[in-house]
């Protein structure tokens, strides 16, 4: 019989994917965490505390614990330890801030842990990208910065950038939110010529901002025609702070993954001071909220 495992301790950051044109190849990884301190327990148990702290703490069908659990059946162990979950949770649920990334790798990495199945970081990343369905989201939240990432047949490749920028990031939360299923169900199965070769461009220049500091490439590099137009009804906030690309110390504009919430990143500190009233009159809501961000670092398990 294999020892209890010790304590394990996660902490995933948010992310915002696609960043414009990049759609389900780029993410960024941000400063709001989902944190974990799990440990073997009698029974399975999960304390909540922080944003959607009650969805959090449903131990039916959560995701987490349901994607430990398969993880752990597909590995070929009989007897699957119960954990006991003491969570933090700083990701807004199904607002396109990679909620849903970030659960899928801590309920992977909770396997690997208590599970004893060895897996390296690339294992782990597999796994939780082909769970998601694209690489963009958990990329990222494992491996921080401004990370693109292509699955190719069941691999998945990756390279890092722009985790020491100092960018300022405002996210742009409205109340409802939308789940990424229902987002993706709205896109159209072809694009003409002109729009493709529009989002490779902007796709390359967005990289290049990112690894050399070239901030001021964002206003044209996060423009986007293949996700952002077909989603913009079901994220009315979109459109109301599109036309804000340009404003003074604003640097680009973007939904944030599949939307509603939107990603304004901001000059500097005194930007992002004085931005969210200019957004919250853009979208014509004195109580908007908007959250003040970073770009955070690659997540951490320990
Ligand atoms: N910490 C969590 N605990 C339990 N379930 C979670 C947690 N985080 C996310 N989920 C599940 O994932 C769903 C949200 O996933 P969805 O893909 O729709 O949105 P998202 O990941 O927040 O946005 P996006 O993929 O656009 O960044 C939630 O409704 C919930 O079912
Ligand atoms: N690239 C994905 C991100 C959300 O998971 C999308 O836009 O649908």
């Amino acid at each position: 019989m294999t020892a209890a495992a010790s304590p394990l301790h996660l902490r995933l950051p948010a992310t915002s994917a696609n960043l414009g044109p990049g759609f389900d190849a780029l993410g960024l990884a941000m400063g709001l965490y989902l944190t974990i301190d799990a440990k073997v327990a009698e029974d399975f148990h999960i304390k909540a505390t922080g944003r959607n702290a009650d969805q959090c703490a449903h131990l039916k069908n959560n995701l987490i614990l349901r994607t430990y659990d398969e993880v752990l059946t597909a590995a070929g162990r009989e007897s699957i330890p119960y954990l006991s979950l003491d969570i933090h949770n700083e990701i807004p649920l199904g607002m396109g801030c990679g909620s849903s990334a970030a659960a899928l790798l801590a309920g992977v990495m909770l396997a690997n842990h208590f599970g004893h199945l060895g897996w390296t970081k690339q294992q782990i990343l597999e796994e939780a990208c082909h769970r998601e369905g694209h690489p963009d989201n958990v990329a990222a939240c494992l491996l921080g910065g401004m990370t693109a990432s292509a699955m190719h047949k069941n691999h998945v490749v990756t390279a890092t950038c722009g985790e020491n920028l100092n960018w300022h990031l405002l996210l742009a939360l409205p109340s409802a939110s939308l789940a990424t299923e229902k987002a993706r169900a709205l896109l159209p199965p072809a694009y003409t010529r002109a729009d493709a070769v529009a989002n490779i461009q902007n796709t390359a220049l967005l990289v290049a901002a990112f690894a050399q500091n070239r901030p001021e490439l964002l206003r044209t590099a996060m423009q986007d025609r293949i996700h952002q137009p077909y989603r913009m009804e079901a994220c009315p906030l979109l459109k109301l702070l599109l036309p804000l690309n340009g404003h003074p110390g604003v640097l680009g504009i973007a939904l944030s993954g599949a939307g509603p919430s939107v990603l304004v990143i901001a000059e500097d500190a005194n930007a992002a001071g004085k931005l969210p009233e200019v957004i919250r009159e853009a979208a014509n809501d004195p109580s908007l909220e908007i959250l003040h961000t970073f770009i955070a670092q690659a997540s951490i398990q320990g």
